[in-house]
């Protein structure tokens, strides 16, 4: 048996209830369509946040009404609110002004309807179908088909205040009363803001501005950098592959480096205080492992490599260049009497036992990267570790969508555009030392998509898990631009933010999945589609957090100034050109003056892929309103005038 019950919210009815129209007529109206329906005594409440409150408390949790209806709300169900606004546009236009609210509170389903009986009656019409199964759904009657219903008031987002649909004039009391809303508009701090519509507003409804705020760059990088701390430490063997690892721990000696009295040179071993002259030469000595090393004593020197093991009694080498063969055996293998024609000190020409690494001392601190320049990885070989603590780098999923985007060596049909995202990304991404997940393209359906994106993200634990999801297209405005939503509302992804103000780039979408696991947290970032937005924004925001998760201590690329080669126009957007630098020396000094030419590498639509060939930086040119002269913001920014370039690549300086 349902029960139901209607709260009328107003100042006069309250003062006079026989002005009530409204709660009779739906009365009458549910009564006729559903007469096993039963209707406890409802309310009638002045425009009071704290009154509708409790009258609605009351209702859901004292009476436990199945439908109440309200102003009030504690978790949304959009579909009812597309259903009632649909009914209401067949009426009037100024319908998409409105915003009415549907949801539940515990098991209670709860609506709000417009305030004038004929406006309440065509909506509650338009939903009172849907309400039989909404109250199943809210009593947890069926979990699957909660888990995946669109009506389902638990996995439907809350929308914010931005895109909230409330007739009321004064919408404070949603505010109050919802524990779902969170309208923080800081980026950084952690508030949940499910902003992205729900999947299946029609067309014609959806906002027709984003409803994502546009944060700065600064904000992006303070966003992302909270929820990429480094991954968890993992013990790996010291070899080749250690490089791009950071250590988790500070690594001490092992061994003595070395670990016996080796010579420098190639040469004698002698007795320093014998001083000059001719001598008797011992056994000669290699460099040789397990090698039987014989003792000299005064008057007698031995051959020794470099490297090799310095004889007992002797202490140091002369070099081979400083003796003469004195005499030798008949067929000349052996060098019987040497003359040395110098004296040396004690020391010299041998590296004592531990003097390049001694056993306990430090060899490399905790946060040290492996560079594949040479030097850590060579230092921990010779340390006489085998295993490490490194901090896991994270494995990268990449992903194109778009129902437009084909393979290389695809026939390209009308509207086709071949995918130049994903191997560019994959190159990029393990250029930079990561390990890639190829996820190939997926098309724009929700479904498909929503499947191909929890497969990678493991959220139903496949075997495709990722660390970090790269997927390109579908996050602006467009009909199918479904990244969002379909992150949000069928992922468990929490968008962090999805406009950021630079060109290119202004879609660019960050996401968090288990946000509060810093563990086994997975970040997404939903690239714009333009391949040079992709790539772009890859570079400024997508690599940092790489680095960062993999503990890196220097996150993002470098910059430096860099004069331009010529002038070029501003943006409204603070923009990133593609640039070729060319690093000119002072011809005065030859090195003691340097500085970088930039060359803005032609046309700069975020289409044009090639405006990145041949490009090894990104040149900041700031935005038109942070350039004035004289009160006037400047179109351009002069030839000669010195920027920031963030340098991608040094090859060729
Ligand atoms: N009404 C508005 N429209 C657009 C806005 C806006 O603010 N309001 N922003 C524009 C900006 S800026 C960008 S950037 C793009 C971003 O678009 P999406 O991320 O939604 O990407 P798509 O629509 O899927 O594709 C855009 C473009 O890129 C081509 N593409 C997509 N994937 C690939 C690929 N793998 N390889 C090569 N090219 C690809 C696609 O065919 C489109 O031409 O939105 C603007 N619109
Ligand atoms: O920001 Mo879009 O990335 O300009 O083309
Ligand atoms: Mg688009």
């Amino acid at each position: 048996m349902v029960r139901v019950a209607i709260i009328t919210v107003s100042d006069t009815c309250h003062a006079e209830p026989s002005h009530d129209r409204s709660g009779p007529a739906l009365r009458d109206l549910i009564a006729s369509k559903q007469s096993d329906w039963t209707f406890l005594a409802g309310d009638i409440v002045p425009d009071d946040a704290d009154i509708i409150r409790r009258a609605v408390v009351r209702l859901c949790d004292e009476e436990k009404v199945d439908l109440a209806i309200s102003k009030v709300l504690e978790k949304e169900a959009p579909g009812l609110v597309v259903a009632m606004i649909t009914e209401s546009l067949k009426v009037t236009p100024l319908a998409s002004l409105s915003r009415p609210v549907a949801g539940v509170r515990g098991s209670t389903v709860i609506v709000t309807l417009p305030g004038s009986p004929k406006g309440a009656k065509e909506n509650l019409t338009a939903i009172l179908p849907a309400l039989p199964h909404a109250m199943q759904l809210a009593r947890g009657e069926s979990s699957r088909q909660l888990h995946t219903s669109p009506m389902n008031p638990v996995n439907v987002a809350p929308i914010s205040s931005t895109t909230s649909h409330d007739y009321s004039h004064n919408h404070s009391h949603d505010h109050s009363l919802s524990h779902s809303h969170d309208h923080s508009h800081s980026s950084s701090s952690g508030g949940h803001r499910a902003l992205a519509r729900p999947l299946d507003t029609p067309v014609a409804f959806r906002a027709r501005t984003s409803p994502y705020p546009m944060i700065s760059i600064a904000d992006a990088h303070r966003t992302i950098e909270q929820y990429s701390t480094a991954l968890d430490a993992v013990e790996l063997p010291v070899n080749p592959s250690l490089v791009g690892h950071v250590l988790a721990e500070d690594v001490f000696s092992v061994e003595d480096v070395p670990a016996y009295r080796a010579s420098i040179v190639d040469g004698y071993a002698v007795i320093a205080s014998d001083g000059a002259g001719e001598f008797q030469v011992s056994r000669p000595v290699t460099a040789e492992k397990d090698v039987q090393v014989p003792r000299i004593t005064p008057g007698q020197i031995a051959r020794v490599a470099s490297g090799a093991a310095v004889p007992e009694g002797a202490d140091a080498v002369v070099m081979v260049e400083y003796t003469e063969v004195v005499r030798a055996s008949q067929d000349g293998s052996l060098e019987e009497v040497v003359r040395v024609a110098g004296a040396s000190r004690s020391g010299d020409n041998i590296r004592e036992v531990g003097s390049d690494m001694a056993k306990g001392t430090p060899v490399l601190p905790k946060g040290t990267l492996i560079t594949n320049i040479g030097g850590e990885l060579g230092s921990l070989a010779a340390s006489g570790r085998s295993k490490v603590l490194v901090h896991r780098k994270p494995r990268v999923g990449v992903l194109s969508t778009g129902n437009e985007v084909v393979e290389i060596g695809e026939t390209l049909g009308f509207g086709a555009v071949r995918d130049s995202n994903r191997p560019t990304l994959i190159a990029a991404v393990r250029g930079a030392g990561f390990e890639v997940v190829d996820l190939g393209i997926a098309k724009d359906e929700p479904n498909h998509l929503a499947t191909t994106l929890r497969s990678a993200l493991g959220v139903d634990s496949s075997p495709h898990e990722v660390d970090v999801l790269l997927t390109t297209g579908g996050v602006s405005m467009g009909d199918l631009d479904l990244l969002k939503p379909v992150l949000e509302q069928r992922c468990g992804v929490e968008i962090l933010f999805g406009r950021v103000d630079v060109k290119p780039g202004k879609p660019l979408t960050v996401g968090v999945l288990g946000k509060d696991e810093p563990k086994g947290r997975k970040l997404v970032f939903a690239l714009p589609g333009n391949p040079v937005s992709a790539i772009v924004t890859f570079h400024l925001f997508g690599l940092p957090a790489l680095r960062r998760l993999a503990a890196h201590p220097s996150p993002h690329l470098p910059t430096v100034p860099a004069r331009l080669l010529h002038s070029v126009p501003t943006d409204s957007r603070p923009e990133y050109m593609r640039a070729r630098l060319r690093m000119i020396r002072s011809p005065a000094t030859g090195l003691a003056t340097v500085e970088w030419i930039a060359e803005i590498t032609g046309m700069q639509r975020s289409s044009r892929v090639a405006s990145l060939a041949g490009a090894n930086a990104l040149v900041r040119v700031s935005p038109r309103k942070e350039r004035e002269v004289e009160g006037k913001e400047v179109g351009r920014v002069g030839e000669g005038e010195v920027v920031e370039a963030v340098v991608l690549d040094t090859e060729g300086w």
